[in-house]
C-alpha cells in the first residue's frame, strides 16, 4: 500500500511535468513572429521564478513574481488585442458564411435542375455527405468551382462534353463532371428504370450521398438516397428535402 502511495506520488510529478511540457508545446506552435515568442519566453521565465521561489521559500521573491504572473493575462490580453478580436471574427464569420454558402448551394442547384428537367434535359447531380465518394466514381472531370445554376446548366446541355455522366458536390463546391457511378445490383428495382436513375441508385447503396435526377425522358426530377427514390419533386419540395438531408451534415 505505502508503494503504491509513494509510487502515486511519482507517477503525479510525471503527469505534472508531461502536462506542462505539453501546455508550452502547444503555446509555442500557437504563437507566430518574435514578439509573441519573446513574450512567451519571458512567461516560461515567470512560471520558473515562481517554482524556485516556492522550492526555496523566498517569501518576498515569490510576491513579486506571482503579481508579476497575474498581471501577466492583463498584458496578454492588451498586447494581443487585435489577434483576439481577428481570431473571434473568423471564427464567427466561419460559421456564418458556411450557413450562407451551403444554403446558396442548394438554391442554386434547385434551380438549375427545375430548368433543365423543364427543358428535358437529363442531369445526375451528387452531394456528397460523411462518406467519400471518390472511390466509387469511373473517369471524370476535375473542376473545383463555385456552384451556380448556370455552371451546373451548362454542363448537362447535350452539346457539351461532360454532359454524359454525373456531377459532383463536395464540401460545397462542385468538383467534378462527366463522372461515372456505380449501377444499382438491386434486383427488386424496375426493370424499365434506366441508367441514370440505377446510377444514382447504385451510388447511394454504397455512400450516404445525396442523388438528384432530372429525367429527360418524363421531365420529373427525383432524389435518391440509402437506395431509396422520391419521384416528381417540384423545386419547393426538392429544396426543402435537401436542406433537411445535407445542411446539418455539412455543418458538422
Ligand atoms: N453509370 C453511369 N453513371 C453516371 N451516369 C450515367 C451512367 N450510365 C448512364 N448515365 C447517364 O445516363 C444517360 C442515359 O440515361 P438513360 O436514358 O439510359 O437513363 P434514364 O434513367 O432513363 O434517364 P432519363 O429519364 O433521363 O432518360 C447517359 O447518357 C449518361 O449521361
Amino acid at each position: 500500500m505505502t508503494e503504491l502511495l509513494q509510487n502515486r506520488g511519482l507517477l503525479q510529478d510525471l503527469l505534472d511535468l508531461a502536462l506542462t511540457a505539453f501546455v508550452v508545446y502547444r503555446l509555442s506552435r500557437l504563437v507566430k513572429g518574435v514578439m509573441a515568442q519573446r513574450i512567451l519566453g519571458v512567461l516560461c521565465l515567470l512560471f520558473l521564478g515562481h517554482l524556485l521561489t516556492r522550492f526555496f521559500a523566498l517569501s518576498a521573491a515569490r510576491l513579486l513574481i506571482d503579481a508579476l504572473l497575474a498581471s501577466s493575462v492583463v498584458v496578454l490580453a492588451v498586447i494581443f488585442q487585435t489577434d483576439i478580436r481577428r481570431a473571434f471574427t473568423v471564427l464567427t464569420r466561419h460559421q456564418h458564411e458556411k450557413n450562407e454558402t451551403m444554403s446558396d448551394v442548394i438554391d442554386e442547384l434547385v434551380f438549375a435542375v427545375a430548368s433543365l428537367a423543364q427543358k428535358r434535359i437529363g442531369a445526375l447531380i451528387v452531394i456528397e455527405r460523411s462518406i467519400p465518394v471518390d472511390t466509387y466514381l469511373a473517369v471524370g472531370t476535375d473542376i473545383d468551382a463555385k456552384v451556380t445554376s448556370e455552371l451546373i446548366s451548362s454542363i448537362f446541355l447535350p452539346y457539351s462534353p461532360i454532359h454524359d455522366g454525373a456531377v459532383i458536390i463536395q464540401r460545397g463546391k462542385l468538383t467534378k463532371a462527366g463522372c461515372f457511378l456505380p449501377l444499382t445490383q438491386n434486383p427488386e428495382v424496375n426493370k424499365n428504370l434506366g441508367t441514370r436513375h440505377r446510377a444514382a441508385l447504385g451510388l447511394s447503396e454504397l455512400v450516404d450521398a445525396v442523388v438528384v435526377v432530372a429525367s429527360e425522358e418524363s421531365g420529373t426530377v427525383s432524389l435518391v438516397v440509402g437506395g431509396k427514390k422520391t419521384d416528381n419533386l417540384d423545386p419547393p419540395a426538392l429544396g426543402k428535402l435537401l436542406r433537411r438531408l445535407v445542411e446539418p451534415r455539412w455543418l458538422k
